[in-house]
């Protein structure tokens, strides 16, 4: 397995946000996690990385304790969007090659694999022809296919991502699905959190819908986009 959660708790503040759910990803999935509105989907992909603590549960990253689990680069991540522009001036290249950095080192100058890696990267998300402009003047939609690229740079074998295609345009949103076709003929495995499915619906082999902190779907992908939302309503 790529991805092994066994009964995760989570709890902030003492209330319970993930109440002992467990999940399983094998290679070449491409899973997508769905569901309301704090209903806990980013603190599953978190907990899943480790990212926020297990109260009482388990995870196993390509077989391995998340504790004892060190081979990050085989494992990329795209957080929710952050907003716009972080006050560091940094260029779409250089924001995507820091996606590089667990692979050569902080003090080891970028290799010609790393440049090439960050071209190809630019490439796969419809980007290379902006890589010199700061990523500041990018729409937001543009900025998340710069997150993702810096995450597929680092060739990764599972891409974790947090909304990749909220407020994102019908035409990033095209250029997303392309990019994660590509990524999984490849033998990449996907776990996406959304609110919508849109033009990554075909791709999806399985979908998981989380409520009040727990599971209460996991297989077929809804038939539209609004039947999440409500999952135990009109199952006509
Ligand atoms: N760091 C935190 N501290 C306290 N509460 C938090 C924290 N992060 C999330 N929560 C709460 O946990 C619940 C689940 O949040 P989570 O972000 O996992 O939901 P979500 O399903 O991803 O929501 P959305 O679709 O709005 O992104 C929410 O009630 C949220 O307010």
């Amino acid at each position: 397995m790529v991805l092994e959660v066994d009964r995760a708790v989570v709890a902030y503040d003492g209330r319970p946000v993930l109440d002992g759910v467990s999940l399983k990803v094998a290679p070449a999935e491409v899973v997508a996690i769905l569901g309301a509105n704090g209903s806990g989907k980013s603190t599953l992909v978190k907990a899943a990385l480790g990212l926020v603590p297990l109260s009482a549960g388990e995870v196993r990253l390509f077989g391995t304790p998340l504790r004892r689990f060190r081979e990050w680069r085989r494992l990329g991540y795209v957080p929710q969007r952050v907003g716009a522009g972080s006050g560091v001036p940094a260029t779409v290249a250089e924001v995507v090659a820091e996606g590089r950095l667990a692979r050569r080192g902080f003090l080891r100058v970028a290799s010609a694999a790393d440049r090439r890696a960050v071209a190809e990267a630019l490439e796969a998300v419809g980007l290379a022809e902006r890589a010199r402009e700061p990523v500041a003047v990018l729409s937001g939609g543009q900025q998340q296919r710069v997150l993702i690229a810096r995450a597929l740079a680092g060739g990764p074998e599972l891409l974790v991502l947090d909304e990749p295609t909220a407020g994102v345009d019908a035409a990033s949103q095209e250029a997303f699905a392309g990019c994660l076709d590509r990524f999984v003929r490849d033998g990449g495995t996907v776990v996406f959190v959304a609110h919508e499915l849109g033009p990554l619906r075909p791709l999806i082999t399985r979908a998981v819908v989380v409520h009040h902190g727990e599971i209460v779907h996991d297989g077929d992908p809804p038939e539209t986009d609004n039947d999440h939302v409500h999952p135990h309503a009109g199952a006509a």
